[in-house]
């Protein structure tokens, strides 16, 4: 990490915010960082226990020292009364998370409490904080790059382990490391370039490389580097974004059954009445660690019921837009025209076929050669009893994995979608100047192209971005964070 310190946008104002969330817990967290951090909180806590030297009393600035906690009492900054008990935590610039002086009160929770705290706080002298602001001054203050800040939106926002495990390459630094690989190789060429514009006539550079092997380097080398960004950060996205499952197939075959089970909870309304769901119902499910989002639908078929009309319409909606459909099919009676018809229409999509109520037949004499035959993956389930759902759910699982290569590959680069856009934009733009007739007469040219690219790597570790793209990478941020 460089030391060096990029704007000195905010060292006038010091910002507070609650760090815990806003219900009962155990413990809250309020956080302040800024230059008047240490002696917005002298106005206001007195140390107990002569953790420092004026005990019982309110301490001096110069008496907190550099990562030690002391314990005492918060009080109202205009009335001096008692809020709470508390341990207050201080950080000396530059060793903290925002290299800015930071002052962090651990006090008891509770939504009520907190604000009173935060408000004497505030009333002391801090302005509160925006959405992201604390890590916004790490990013500015360059203690993380914007490819660190944002892993740490992802941890935060994770909804699996794998998720949480990505952003925590993030979080350290891998984006960004990758960006300066490529970044130095380009900086390389770029100085080649300009040796052999400089010194072409006298010649004098008789080892440098030449505009073919240049232009090597680009098409290969640094163009793979961008692609395999593109290709794994692909992969990876199923695990941040997750994918969506829609449970099909005609009334009362037990799709709300498969929705309840699959949640492990009585969310969907069953019963034998052919028609029981109207409403598209959504629910969020974990396959091996994939987040899934799951919905029930109405049963498909032909009705006059303007109700049950626009129940199926949505059901049609639901299907054409989701990545992975489960038709079900009743084992108890053989597949109807229409169930096969709908097998073949939606065959280019990802269908699972799922035979259900197979507690109801005799295994043996469950014929059911015919949807075999389809080739596409089959599941014989209760989804009453619970059969066959570990089966179902690893059919799932390798469905949604089957055109993945990296997906076990802990050290594959992982873009979030903002970084591959970029990546995406250095890939066509190395394209369209190989298209370029004139590429192999021009050091210019080439020049012209690795400046681009250069530009663009910096986007992704925010080196000179503009001021409203990262002000809206932050504004992602919950307050306090
Ligand atoms: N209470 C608390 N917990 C937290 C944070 C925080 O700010 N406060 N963090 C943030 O949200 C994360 C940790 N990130 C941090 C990063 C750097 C430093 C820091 O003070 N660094 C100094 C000193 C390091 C040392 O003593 O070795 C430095 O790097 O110079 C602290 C927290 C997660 N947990
Ligand atoms: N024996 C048995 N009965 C089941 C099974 N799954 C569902 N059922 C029964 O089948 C009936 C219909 O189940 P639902 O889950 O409501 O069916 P659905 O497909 O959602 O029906 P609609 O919402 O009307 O389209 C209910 O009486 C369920 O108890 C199963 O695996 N075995
Ligand atoms: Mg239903």
């Amino acid at each position: 990490m460089d030391g060096k310190k990029k704007y000195n946008l905010y060292e006038s104002n010091t910002i507070a915010a609650i760090a815990t969330p806003l219900g009962p817990a155990g413990i809250g967290v309020i956080r302040i960082s800024g230059s008047d951090a240490k002696s917005i909180v002298t106005n206001i806590f007195i140390a107990k226990n002569s953790a420092l030297n004026s005990k019982d009393t309110r301490p001096s600035i110069f008496e907190f020292k550099s990562h030690q906690v002391y314990y005492g009492n918060i009080l109202d900054y205009h009335t001096g009364k008692i809020i709470d008990e508390a341990i207050v935590f201080y950080m000396k610039r530059p060793n903290s998370f925002t290299r800015e002086d930071v002052v962090e009160i651990q006090c008891h929770s509770g939504i009520v409490n907190l604000n009173r705290i935060l408000n004497s706080v505030l009333d002391s002298g801090a302005k509160i904080a925006e959405a992201g602001e604390f890590t916004k001054r790490a990013f500015l203050n360059g203690r993380i790059d914007l490819s660190q800040a944002e892993g740490i939106i992802d941890l935060i926002n994770a909804p699996c382990k794998k998720a949480a495990e990505i952003a925590t390459n993030q979080m350290s630094g891998h984006i960004k490391q990758y960006v300066e690989k490529i970044k130095k190789k380009l900086i390389h060429l770029k100085a080649q370039c300009e040796a052999k514009i400089e010194f072409e006539e006298s010649a004098e550079l008789e080892n440098g490389l030449s505009l073919s092997e240049i232009n090597h380097i680009i098409f290969n080398n640094i163009f793979n580097d961008l692609k395999t960004a593109i290709q794994q950060s692909k992969d990876h996205s199923i695990y941040s974004q997750g994918i969506s499952i829609t449970i099909a197939g005609i009334p009362n075959v037990g799709k709300s059954s498969l929705l309840n089970t699959l949640v492990e909870s009585d969310v969907a309304i069953v019963s034998e009445v052919p028609g029981t769901t109207r409403d598209v119902l959504k629910e969020n499910i974990n396959i091996y660690g994939i987040p899934v989002i799951a919905f029930d639908t109405a049963g498909i078929h032909h009705s006059d019921d303007p109700i049950e009309i626009m129940g199926i319409k949505k059901a049609h909606q639901k299907i054409e837009k989701s990545d992975i459909i489960l038709f079900m099919l009743d084992a108890t009676r053989s597949m109807l025209a229409f169930e096969k018809d709908f097998i073949i229409q939606h065959k280019c999509q990802n269908v699972i076929i799922i035979v259900n109520k197979i507690d109801k037949i005799d295994r043996e004499r469950c014929n059911f050669n015919e949807v075999k035959k389809i080739g596409l993956p089959v599941s014989f389930i209760s989804a009453k009893h619970g059969n066959g759902i570990k089966e179902l759910k690893s059919t799932i699982y390798d469905e949604i994995t089957k055109n993945i290569d990296q997906i076990h590959k802990n050290d594959a680069i992982t873009t979030n979608f903002r970084q591959r856009k970029i990546f995406e934009k250095a890939v066509e733009n190395i394209q369209s100047y190989m298209k370029d007739p004139n590429q192999n007469e021009s050091y210019e040219l080439i020049s012209e192209l690795i400046d681009i690219i250069i530009k663009e790597m910096d986007d992704i570790t925010g080196d000179n971005l503009a001021i409203d793209i990262y002000e809206e990478i932050f504004k992602q941020f919950c307050i306090g964070k």
